[in-house]
Order: C-alpha cells, then sequence, then structure tokens
C-alpha cells in the first residue's frame, strides 16, 4: 500500500485570484463523492465555488464525453483518444475555469489533465511528453493549484463500481493496474517516469478508507491550503 502524501506548499504556478483544485485517480476511487462533499463543505465556509467534471461540464464537453465513452466508438484510436479528451478540456478551460478563476472563484474539478497523462500516456501507450504539449496546448498552461489524488487499489474499485459501465471501464485489469500504477508515478512517486510532466502540487490520499475518513483527509489538506478550519 502507497504511503499518504501532503501537498507541498509551493508557489502557485499560475497566478489568478481564484483558487483550482482537481480530483484526480482510478475509476472508483470516490472523487465524484469526494467532489459533492467538498463542494458543499466550501460553500458552508462562504466560498464562491463552481463544480465542474472533464471531460464535460459545457455544451461541447458533454457530447465529446458522449462520443469517447459510447461502447459504439470502437475504432477510435488511442490518438483520436487523446485528442477528444484535451478538445473537452480546451472548452472547459475557455468557457469555465479560467473566467472563474479570474473572478476570485474556488473551482473544483473531478478529474483535468492527470488524467490525460496516465490512461492516454502512461496506461494508453502514448509517449507522456507528446501528452503533456497536448496538455499545455488545451490547457494554455493553466495546471491545477491542488491535485488530490484518490488512490485505491484495484480489487477495491471493482467492488465499488461492478463491471464496467463505459469504454474505457470495459479495458482489462492489465491497463487498470497501469491506471493506478500511473497516477502515483506520474506524480512523481515511486521514482518514476519524468515527474516534470505534471509539474503541480500533488498529494495523494488513501481512498480504501469509509468515505468520511477519507473526506476529513481532503478537509484537512484543502483547509491547510485555503486556510479555513476542518469544522469551517
Ligand atoms: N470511501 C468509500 N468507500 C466505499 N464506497 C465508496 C467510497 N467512496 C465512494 N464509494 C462508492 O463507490 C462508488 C463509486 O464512487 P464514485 O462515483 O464517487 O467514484 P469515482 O472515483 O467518481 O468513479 P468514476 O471515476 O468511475 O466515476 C459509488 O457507489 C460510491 O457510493
Ligand atoms: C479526463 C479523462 C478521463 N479519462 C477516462 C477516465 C474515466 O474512465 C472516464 C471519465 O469518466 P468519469 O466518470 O468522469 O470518471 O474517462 C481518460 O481516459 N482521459 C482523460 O483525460
Amino acid at each position: 500500500m502507497p504511503e499518504e502524501s501532503t501537498a507541498p506548499s509551493t508557489p502557485r504556478p499560475h497566478p489568478h485570484p481564484g483558487f483550482f483544485l482537481a480530483l484526480e485517480g482510478p475509476d472508483g476511487g470516490g472523487k465524484t463523492t469526494q467532489a459533492a462533499r467538498l463542494v458543499a463543505w466550501l460553500r458552508e465556509a462562504g466560498l464562491d465555488v463552481v463544480a465542474c467534471h472533464d471531460p464535460g461540464s459545457t455544451v461541447v464537453g458533454e457530447r465529446l464525453r458522449q462520443i469517447v465513452l459510447d461502447r459504439a466508438s470502437v475504432h477510435l484510436s488511442i490518438r483520436a483518444e487523446v485528442f477528444i479528451y484535451m478538445a473537452s478540456r480546451a472548452q472547459l478551460v475557455d468557457e469555465v475555469i479560467r473566467p472563474s478563476l479570474a473572478a476570485g472563484r474556488v473551482v473544483v474539478t473531478d478529474r483535468f489533465l492527470l488524467s490525460s497523462l496516465v490512461y492516454q500516456g502512461y496506461a494508453g501507450g502514448l509517449p507522456l511528453g507528446l501528452v503533456a504539449d497536448l496538455g499545455r496546448a488545451a490547457t494554455d498552461g493553466l495546471l491545477p493549484d491542488l491535485t488530490l489524488i484518490l488512490d485505491v487499489p484495484l480489487d477495491a474499485a471493482r467492488r465499488r463500481v461492478g463491471p464496467g459501465r463505459d469504454r474505457i471501464e470495459d479495458r482489462p485489469d492489465s491497463y487498470r493496474r497501469l491506471v493506478r500504477e500511473g497516477f502515483l508515478d506520474v506524480a512523481g512517486r515511486g521514482g518514476g517516469v519524468e515527474p516534470a510532466a505534471y509539474a503541480a502540487p500533488v498529494a495523494v490520499l488513501d481512498a480504501q478508507q469509509d468515505a468520511e475518513a477519507v473526506f476529513d483527509r481532503i478537509k484537512s489538506e484543502v483547509g491547510r491550503v485555503l486556510g479555513i478550519g476542518p469544522r469551517a
């Protein structure tokens, strides 16, 4: 079991008056569950919060999401796949994330660029440098101020989500294992692969615990960087 880690207090990579937070990790880690709790907690603390998910959260993005997850997209190549995720992300950044950050809001996204580095790069076989370059083009260099990786082993994830629900989740266990490993390696743990491919503050959280315990860890990480108390 990999150890949990805390995000280093590095300076913000992209100055803006808001705060940009991404939840990442393998399918079934609990990102959607925790994102909803986190958004509610931050709003209770009086913050102006925008919630989104990647791919999606724009009209164009939701259409692209359907295409890329649809089992009928059986002949979609991995190179075409990465462009679809990047196109959805570019629209999300331009239409939702950048304007919200410029207005001083807190943006909480369920997945972002790290997912492409892992699913299409590390596990999918595309060179990480290529995915990172495409990512910079799609996001215009925007990276989250804090990325929380909800780390969960394959068996626990399977117990939670059951059999695959879409084209990506239908991929074999060998791919899913690489996805889990990739989140840890690309984030710079394990001494692995080009940590510079994702040069943003990252914390790895053990998402095998019950949802309340995971949320306590999230509140502690986010509260620390935003300067709000755990029971705000
Ligand atoms: N800590 C937890 N312990 C046990 N079950 C959990 C936990 N967190 C979430 N779940 C359950 O696991 C399932 C998947 O959770 P959720 O959709 O939040 O994960 P996810 O990471 O967003 O998955 P995906 O990326 O596949 O959408 C749900 O049924 C949810 O209720
Ligand atoms: C952003 C992104 C996502 N994926 C994969 C990961 C999931 O299997 C699906 C998205 O579904 P979720 O319910 O929103 O988790 O797409 C990917 O392969 N590459 C990406 O960049």
